[in-house]
């Protein structure tokens, strides 16, 4: 009789051990069911497995990315998941968002005030056409900015407007200054190129701008919160601060109102090819309710601010999952999600800078290489490095792409029409390899100020050329729009089954953007369960 070994002896051992009179047909069916009850285990512990990776994988924060050239809509798609998430945060800004406000009105004013000393200048140089032909060719003067033709003249009445108005540069520099430090903050550049198509007071008046770090939310509630009784609780503004620049603006407002209508202005606007209308942080047809004393801006006006991004900020929301778009499984899965761990999410939005800095290093480079298109491409390449290290593991892109820009140049570029860089983006976003897994979301935006240019009798072939004989009318110019975007996108990733929605948005507009962005988060939350082999 063989030796029993310690192990043998242990009772465990002995229970699983084969019976000693075990027949070949009873080791035989016992070896079977060994088996099958290993394969039972083993696939439990694959269960197990999978679920914690899925459970891991849930914990994760969806994490979304908002995208598209400057002025494109980013911070403002932004603002309304914010008035989704948490409406009462975003009210409770409301100091700071009228601090920008104002800052955007006398932003506009200054571009008209420039513009009439620019043409104050010009009417004092003759042009080369009144000159006498022998007069001296050494005057150093430089040269006009405008042709005096294009200047309309200026009364008396219109310079004495003018002085009245020169406290708000006051106000826009005290604003500024508090706005954030000077390190934190961008002037809009302004000299890229010797050649320019855009009014140079436009170019050349500053855009207020922020680093996206730091805190001028804060800076502004410590400037316009004290323990005051004037104070309103609610808004955290007090309107009884003889600082407030709002006393200052109250006070030029009957002013500028008689500035932005007077005819002369109009037309000086009109010969320089500048709408304030299309500028973004346009208030000027609102100057008496925004300058009025106790002004506490609504939530339209908050989206209407105009306050560049620099840099990229990160902001987290948690949200609770929809039904809005979702299939009757998904639906089901969605409940079950909801009784289980997964009721709310936690969503990571990055909104980044659209525009391109320049350095000064740059412009020499256009000069250098006196190629428009090098330079241009040097840009793309600088911008899409700056948003690269937000591309790992990205649930979605929201591309924002400005439809109404089709007749509009970029601040940065004056040679490159809005419209063609916001297709030359959108290429370099759908054919990067980095993203070929990351869900798609363009939104043609800004389709009001679109179809108010339209029904204008702007033609939208006049800068699309190939959009050709096609009707000039809202339908027929998004949905060919919508079609190029789809063709980049298909010609850029042929084989590619990533989810690719797109919306037709005025993100100013919080009723629609609101279903808009429902749609949206089910959409994402849907690719993301599927992704976690959830559905
Ligand atoms: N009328 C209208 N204005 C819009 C729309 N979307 C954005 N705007 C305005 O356009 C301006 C620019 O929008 P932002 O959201 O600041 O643009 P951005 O993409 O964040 O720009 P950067 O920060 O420079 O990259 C703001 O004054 C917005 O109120 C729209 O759909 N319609
Ligand atoms: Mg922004």
């Amino acid at each position: 009789m063989p030796r029993q070994s310690v192990s043998d002896d242990d009772p465990i051992t002995r229970l699983a051990a084969p019976p000693p009179d075990e027949t070949e047909d009873q080791r035989a069916a016992r070896l079977l069911a060994e088996r099958e009850a290993k394969a039972r285990s083993d696939a439990i512990d694959a269960e197990i497995n999978r679920q914690r990776a899925a459970e891991k994988k849930e914990q994760k924060p969806i994490k979304v990315l908002l995208l598209g050239q400057s002025e494109s809509g980013k911070s403002t798609t932004l603002k309304n998941f914010q008035l989704i998430n948490s409406p009462k945060a975003f009210r409770a800004e409301r100091a700071s968002w009228r601090a920008v406000i104002q800052l955007n009105v006398v932003r506009s004013i200054r571009v008209i005030l420039d513009l009439m000393n620019a043409a104050q200048a010009s009417s004092a140089y003759p042009s080369p056409a009144s000159s006498p032909i022998d007069s001296p060719s050494d005057d150093s003067r430089p040269p006009s900015p405008f042709p005096s033709e294009a200047s309309p003249t200026l009364t008396a009445e219109h310079l004495k407007l003018k002085m009245r108005l020169s406290p708000l540069l006051q106000v826009e520099e005290s604003l500024w200054r508090r706005l954030s430090p000077a390190s934190a903050t961008e002037y809009e550049a302004t000299h890229l190129s010797p050649v320019t198509n855009l009014p140079s007071p436009v170019r050349t008046t500053k855009e207020i701008s922020i680093q996206s770090s730091s805190a001028w939310k804060g800076a502004f509630g410590r400037f316009l919160s004290n323990t005051r009784g004037s104070m309103d609780s609610d808004q955290g503004i007090d309107f009884d601060d003889p600082k407030d620049p709002g006393v200052i603006l109250h006070n030029c407002s009957e002013d500028m109102q008689k500035l932005w209508n007077d005819e002369t202005v109009k037309s000086l606007l009109k010969a320089n090819h500048i709408l304030m209308e299309d500028q973004p942080g346009f208030f000027l047809n609102d100057l008496e309710r925004v300058t009025a004393l106790k002004y506490v801006p609504s939530d339209d006006d908050i989206l209407k601010a105009r306050l560049k991004t620099i840099g990229v900020s990160e902001h987290r929301f948690v949200f609770k999952t929809g039904t809005g778009s979702l299939s009757a499984n998904q639906g089901t899965l969605l409940t079950k999600v909801r009784e289980g761990s997964l009721i709310s999410r936690v969503w990571k939005v990055f909104d980044v800078g659209g525009a391109r800095s320049l350095v000064p290093r740059l412009a020499e480079t256009y000069v250098f290489f006196d190629s428009f298109l090098l330079t241009h491409k040097f840009l793309y390449a600088s911008l899409i490095a700056a948003w690269v290290p937000y591309f790992d593991d990205l649930d979605a892109i929201i591309f924002l792409a400005p439809l109404s820009a089709f007749d509009q140049t970029l601040a940065e570029n004056p040679e490159v029409n809005r419209l063609e860089d916001s297709m030359m983006l959108w290429k370099s976003i759908v054919s990067n390899p980095l993203l070929k897994r990351t869900s798609l979301i363009l939104f043609l935006n800004k389709c009001d100020i679109l179809k108010a240019k339209l029904e204008a009798g702007i033609q939208f072939k006049r800068t699309v050329l190939s959009y050709g004989d096609r009707p000039n009318t809202f339908e027929a110019t998004s949905s060919y729009m919508r079609k190029k975007f789809a063709a980049v996108l298909k010609q850029a990733s042929p084989d590619s089954s990533r989810p690719f929605y797109h919306h037709f948005t005025s993100v100013i507009d919080t009723t629609s953007t609101s279903h808009i962005l429902e749609n949206v988060k089910d959409n994402i939350i849907r690719q993301n369960l599927t992704d976690s082999h959830l559905v």
